[in-house]
Order: structure tokens, then sequence, then C-alpha cells
């Protein structure tokens, strides 16, 4: 962030913890599915081969298209216009230094193409690491007909240069979700059982945002460098997207259904036109993986994915 022009920031945890977020009713049909899948790479790599045309047109007969589980990745933005986090009470904060931390989602069923949801948000977590804040918000999407729910959303939030806020030593901390969760995932020495190399584009990003996610650190050069980027960044979500697609294919036999869930913690920016080497270590009904951008040799995102029992034969 050297020689970034930050905002001040002001975080008052009594304020930021007791907000209650509005519940967010929203549809969507068929054509967000198919933008979506185009926006995390689907169909490029493998425009040839034809396996994922699924997620974008009906093939075979079927009448609906299939949908990639971190399509529920973008639920959370439908709760409000961006993040949500501009509506908290007693969080102020730059939003050019927002940075996406972690992501973690359970998803209970198979998608719908489409589908009329409700969102329930909780604040989940919040944490003064000293130079940033970290806050965490839980989003629960519930099929608005049934009332079943569908799939759970917690997304961590880095706000560089926003910590400091403790009265207290040790610095505030609160977390209200099982800690079996969420957790640091260690990288096996061995070599991977799976690897896949798949190529963003350079507009990857202006395409991934149409999809909901329209913060400029993606599209606007001004903004990227403000925040202390060369160019505009890649959405985490949209690397955590390649990176599902490559297990998917690698060892689900393109069995999208297969997982369960998901988490990844974002360790470094992508930059669009990148290339993306999904790393993959299966481990029971576990899929450790990491993602590296190969032109600059480091690892971007590191996680794992459950997968359904049945999945574990093939492991
Ligand atoms: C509702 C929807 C909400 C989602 C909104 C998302 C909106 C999107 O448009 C935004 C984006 O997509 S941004 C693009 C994706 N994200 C990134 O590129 C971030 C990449 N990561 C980094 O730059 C650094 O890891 C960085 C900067 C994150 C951390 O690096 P450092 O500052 O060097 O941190 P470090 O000193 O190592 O650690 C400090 C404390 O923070 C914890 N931590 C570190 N990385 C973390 C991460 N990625 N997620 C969560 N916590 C993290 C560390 O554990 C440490 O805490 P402690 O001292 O207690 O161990």
């Amino acid at each position: 962030m050297g020689g970034s022009d930050l905002t001040l920031s002001l975080i008052d945890p009594k304020l930021v913890l007791s907000h209650k977020f509005p519940e967010a009713e929203f549809s969507y049909d068929e054509r967000d599915v198919a933008m979506y899948a185009l926006g995390i790479g689907a169909c490029g790599s493998d425009a040839v081969d034809g396996k994922e045309l699924k997620y974008v047109h009906h093939i075979d007969g079927q009448s609906y298209i299939k949908v990639l589980p971190t399509f529920a990745a973008l639920f959370p933005f439908k709760t409000s216009k961006g993040t949500g986090l501009d509506d908290v009470p007693g969080l102020e904060f730059d939003p050019r230094f927002l940075l996406h931390g972690q992501q973690y989602m359970e998803i209970y069923m198979p998608l719908p193409s489409n589908c009329c949801i409700e969102n329930k948000v909780v604040i989940a977590g919040l944490h003064d690491k000293g130079k940033a804040t970290i806050i965490e918000l839980e989003t629960t999407s519930y099929i608005k007909e049934s009332g079943e729910a569908l799939c759970m959303n917690r997304s961590t939030v880095y706000l560089r240069g926003a910590g400091g806020f403790s009265k207290s030593s040790p610095p505030f901390s609160y977390a209200n979700y099982p800690v079996n969760q969420v957790s640091h995932v260690s990288i096996p020495k061995c070599n991977p059982a799976f690897v896949y190399e798949d190529h963003s584009q350079p507009s990857q990003a202006l395409l991934y945002r149409l999809s909901g996610d329209y913060n400029p650190l993606h599209s606007d050069p001004m903004i990227a460098q403000a925040a202390g980027f060369s160019r505009p960044i890649l959405h985490g979500l949209c690397t955590l997207g390649y990176a599902v697609r490559a297990i998917i294919k690698c060892i689900c036999s393109g069995d999208e259904t297969a997982v369960k869930s998901i988490f990844g913690r974002f360790l470094l920016h992508v930059y669009p036109g990148e290339t993306l080497v999904t790393e993959m270590w299966p481990q029971g009904t576990k899929v450790v993986y990491q993602t590296k951008v190969k032109e600059r040799s480091r690892a971007a995102l590191s996680g794992y994915v459950v997968l359904k029992p049945y999945m574990a034969s093939s492991l």
C-alpha cells in the first residue's frame, strides 16, 4: 500500500456486531448461470472437447443447463448493491483497500438453473489484526417456494489499514461459528496427484463482474493503482471458480453435483490474463488444492473441497 492515500477508518465493534441485515429476495435464471460459467473460464480451454458446454447450453435433449456449485458464491452479492458492508453502522473504512480474504461454502442440494432465493445474513466474525480488520459475513440462502436451505456462504473480508480499533489486549476478536468449519490448510510436501492448467483472459474480470460484483478494483485502472496494484485484478471468487472447475474435471469426472463444501484462502492477487495452475491432492473425500499463477510462480489460492461420499471410491 506504499504511498497510497488511505482514508481514515473507524470501527465500533459493539455497533457492528449488533447490526441486523434485512432479509433479501432475488431471482436468477439460465442466462445468469451461463454468464457466470463463462466468467470463470468454462468452455475456454476445453472448447474443443465440449465437456463444459452443459453449463451454457441445453445438451442431449436436457430441458435445463447444469449449474456449477461455485455459482452459489454470487448469492451474498444479491443482498444489497455491493458487499453489504457499506450499510453497516460502526464500520467506516476505505473501500479501495478491501480484499477478499477467504471463502467457505456449503452446498446442500444441486443448484437449480433458475430459482427465487431468500438470503439471511449475519456477521459471523470481527477481528482486529492491527494493520487490518477482518470481518466475516455468513449468508444462508433458501429456496423461496419450499423454504429449504440451498447453500451457505461465509465470506471473509480483509480491510487493509482499518485495524487497531481495539481498546483491549489481546486485540478484539469475535467469531460465532463452529471452529471445525474453517481451518488452516497445509499443502502436502509430495507431488500433487493431479495438475490442471487453465488460462484466464485479459478481459476475464470485465466478463466476471457482469455476474454481480462490480467492485471497481477489478475494472478501473485508477482505483486499482490507488489500491496498490499496477492494474485491475481478478475477483477472488473468479480464481476460486477456476480451481473448483479443475477439481470437477480432474477428480469428479465432470460431475458438478459431487461437491459438498468448498474452502479457499486468497493468498495473492491475480492479474486477468495470467495462467492458473491448480494442483490437487485427494485425501478421502477431501481434496486439498492450491492454485498458482504460472507467470509469477506463486500460489494465489489454497484450500480444500469436500466431495460427496460416493466419490470416495474413485479417489
Ligand atoms: C459479501 C461478499 C464479500 C466478499 C467481498 C469481495 C469483493 C471482491 O470484489 C474483492 C476481491 O475479489 S479482492 C481479490 C481477491 N483477494 C486477493 O487478491 C487477496 C490476496 N491476498 C493478499 O493480498 C494477502 O494475503 C492479504 C493482504 C489478504 C494479507 O496479507 P498480509 O497483510 O501480509 O497478512 P499477514 O501479515 O500474513 O497476516 C495478518 C493477519 O491476517 C490473517 N490473514 C492473512 N491473510 C489472510 C486471508 N487471505 N484471509 C483471512 N485472514 C488472513 C493472518 O492469519 C494474520 O492473522 P494472525 O496474526 O492472527 O495470524
